[in-house]
């Protein structure tokens, strides 16, 4: 029961991408991923209020990133598309299990959205789009009727409710850093949150942000990752979700690591060859059901190397390394970029390299002795690359030298390298008179968007190399 109105009232969640150092595919398979948070994040903001002149509990979605804007959708015509959660259900429950028959109903009903909004639309509105949503938009908003349809239209429905829900992006889509992911898992985040108030408004703040709570959004990031990647290990959203670095084997309690160590530099590259994560997860998949004396013992070899880096970095205790002496440090990194190199080639033999990324690695290889492995998915996307400490002590201009060397020639062959932080935190809310200045009043939802938007297109997170 609502005791009180709490509306209009804004939730305002983000969640990060991920690096994987490695491990990836071979997760899939039941081997370990070690794989630590980008400081690059999504957004995303709900703004709840009574629907007034629209005549029924609405849901008016916003997502640029996938050019899907102002979409006004009917919560009876997304109640349609399947049961939602048992009426007894919590308010802060566990999803159910995913099946066939609920994939391809969400599945169906985001592809006929997006030939046809009218499919999803209120009736009373003119559902045409401004632009014409990017094909990505369509697995999006697969995840996104999946999550609503069992978080939040029921709610809105029984208290006659308008739900503006804006998503903004820092990360590049579709790349290997864990876009997906941040997506549904800030996403998730948000919906929980206000399935709870709605519920029980009472709710103490500290409940959002307990272990508890958390572990909530990444089983409901975990569904909706589910229907955009196919069979994810589910080390992304957990990632997104927790932060910091992990190794992480399906089917176990996953293990935190240290912090990466401060020396750790790496220049992470966006090769701008867009591919998707479902059709190569597909793709090993499909080499390991053909191949598995020859795939398997691939995969295998990959588990070893996250073993070695799973020995390398546990010694370094929570300062991160920061007692180590030079030689020490320079012994540190050698190992490290061995192993980036060989897991690189490993991957590329399972059906996941490309040639840019042959080619990052040419160049990062050739003017800074960096060595380069794809992140995420390959075939594309992005990759990253390990500076190496040099010889002499005097590390700072150095170091310095070989990333704007590196980053120059790689940004002349037209790739796009940036440098981010790396081990930041995990689901994050916000307030929004301190943390997001010009969001302008509460009840104001287009302040609100315009603010996100202001935020992410200045990149504020993601400093390109210059
Ligand atoms: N900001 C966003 N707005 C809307 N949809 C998004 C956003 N970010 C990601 N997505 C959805 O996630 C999909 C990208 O998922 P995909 O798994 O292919 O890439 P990734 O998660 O960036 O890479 P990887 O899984 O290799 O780390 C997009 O096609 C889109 O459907
Ligand atoms: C390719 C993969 O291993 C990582 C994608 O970021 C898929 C997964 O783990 O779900």
């Amino acid at each position: 029961m609502c005791a009180e109105p709490i509306y209009p009232e804004v939730v305002l969640s983000s969640a990060p991408g991920k690096v994987i150092l490695s491990g990836e595919h071979a997760v899939v398979h039941f081997k370990t991923a070690i794989a630590v948070s980008v400081d690059l994040r999504t957004f995303v903001s709900i703004h709840v209020e009574p629907f007034a002149g629209l005549g029924e509990a609405t849901i008016a979605l916003d997502m640029p990133d996938v050019r899907l804007d102002s979409a006004l959708l009917s919560c009876a015509k997304i109640a349609a598309l399947g049961p939602g959660l048992p009426s007894d259900a919590e308010a802060a429950c566990s999803p159910l299990e995913m099946t066939d028959h609920t994939r391809e109903a969400f599945d169906a009903a985001s592809k006929a959205f997006v030939e046809n909004p009218a499919s999803l639309s209120l009736a009373s509105v003119d559902a045409k789009q401004s632009s014409t949503p990017l094909p990505q938009s369509a697995l999006a908003l697969t995840g996104f009727l999946f999550l609503v349809r069992h978080l939040l239209v029921d709610k809105l429905t029984e208290l006659g409710l308008l739900a503006n829900v804006s998503v903004h992006s820092t990360l590049p889509i579709g790349a290997g850093l864990g876009s997906s992911a941040s997506y549904a898992t800030a996403l998730s985040a948000a919906l929980l949150k206000w399935r709870v108030l709605l519920a029980a408004p009472d709710t103490p703040a500290k409940w959002f942000h307990s272990a508890a709570f958390r572990d909530l959004v990444n089983q409901w990031s975990f569904r909706a990752e589910q229907l955009i990647h196919g069979t994810p290990s589910g080390v992304d959203n957990f990632v997104s979700t927790f932060g910091g670095t992990v190794a992480f084997r399906r089917g176990e309690a996953p293990v935190s690591m240290p912090p990466l160590p401060a020396f750790l530099r790496f220049i992470v590259t966006n090769t701008r060859v867009p591919r998707s994560t479902r059709a190569l997860v597909e793709k090993v998949a499909s080499n390991l059901a053909e191949f598995p004396t020859v795939v398997g013992p691939v995969l295998d070899a990959i588990q070893g190397i996250s073993d070695a880096y799973v020995e390398l970095l546990a010694p370094l205790g929570p300062t991160g390394g920061a007692d180590l002496d030079h030689p020490a440090m320079c012994a540190f990194l050698a190992k490290f970029a061995k192993l980036m190199t060989i897991n690189n080639h490993l991957l590329s033999s399972v059906g996941v390299g490309h040639a840019s990324i042959d080619r990052v690695a040419d160049i990062a290889g050739s003017l800074g002795q960096c060595a380069t492995k794809l992140t995420g998915a390959g075939g594309g996307g992005c990759v990253i690359s390990l500076v190496p400490e040099p010889v002499a002590p005097d590390t700072q201009a150095q170091v310095a030298a070989v990333v704007d060397a590196v980053s120059t020639g790689l940004r002349e062959a037209g790739f796009a390298p940036f440098e981010t932080r790396l081990g930041g935190p995990g689901v994050l809310f916000y307030d929004l008179a301190d943390d997001l200045p010009g969001a302008g009043p509460e009840d104001d939802p287009h302040a609100l968007r315009s603010a996100m938007h202001a935020a992410c297109s200045d990149h504020k997170f993601w400093v390109e190399i210059e």
